[in-house]
């Protein structure tokens, strides 16, 4: 089994990048966990509640249920993923089975900050694209699929995402394996992980 751990900043590309990894992959040799997926459940605090959650401190994400379901992957066992909802920002009664397979990636802003979870990893990867290029995509992002108005969008970015941005997620980046820079679609740097993936399958 290879497990990959994709970081960076919200916006530069995380999903896009795993989704062009895996596309020529054969379906079964492959599960992406998202560590969205993990976000603590919230369903005993009201709508506003939530709302003043800071969603990009490490406290706000389970990580110890995160780490025992990819050591379940990693022993051979199915888990069942939490279901996280981005418009109800909390997590669904439903669960999702993850068998295991050949190939695990687990991504997310965090995946590189937490020691135990980085263990884990055979190969750690960060996408890195500037700031200003990552606000973009989040505005565009979140007013169009996470139900989110312009105001809150800004309003969360200065209040918490940057500021957590800069106190552990960029830091993360010393840990990386590899950095691929995701200013512009980076097909050289996803075709290199893809062949280091098909040389672990064959
Ligand atoms: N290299 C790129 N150039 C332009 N837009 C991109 C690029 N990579 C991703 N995007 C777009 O930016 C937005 C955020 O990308 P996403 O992959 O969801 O980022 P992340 O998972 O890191 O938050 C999406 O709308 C996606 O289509
Ligand atoms: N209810 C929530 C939970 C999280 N967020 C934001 O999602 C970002 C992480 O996801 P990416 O796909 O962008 O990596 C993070 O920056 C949180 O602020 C949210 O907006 N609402």
């Amino acid at each position: 089994m290879l497990v990959i751990g994709i970081a960076g900043g919200t916006g530069c590309g995380k999903t896009t990048v795993v989704n062009q990894i895996v596309e020529e992959l054969p379906e079964n040799e492959v599960a992406i966990i998202s560590q969205d997926s993990y976000y603590k459940d919230l369903a005993h605090m009201t709508k506003e509640e939530r709302g003043a959650v800071n969603f990009d401190h490490p406290n706000s994400i389970d990580f110890d249920l995160l780490i025992s379901h990819l050591i379940e992957l990693k022993k051979g066992n199915s888990i069942q993923k939490p279901v996280y909802s981005f418009v109800e920002e909390t997590r669904m009664s439903e669960t999702e089975t993850v068998h295991p397979r050949k190939v695990i990636i687990v991504e997310g802003i965090l995946v590189l900050s937490n020691p135990k979870l980085r263990e884990l990893f055979d190969m750690k990867i960060f996408v890195h694209a500037d700031s200003d290029e990552r606000l973009i995509r989040r505005l565009q992002r979140d007013t169009r699929e996470r139900g989110h108005n312009l105001e809150k969008v800004l309003y969360r970015y200065q209040t918490a995402v940057k500021p957590m941005h800069n106190e552990f997620i960029e830091p993360s980046k010393e840990f990386a394996d590899i950095i691929i820079p995701n200013n512009h679609y980076n097909t050289v740097a996803v075709g290199m992980v893809r062949t280091i993936i098909n040389e672990k399958l064959n």
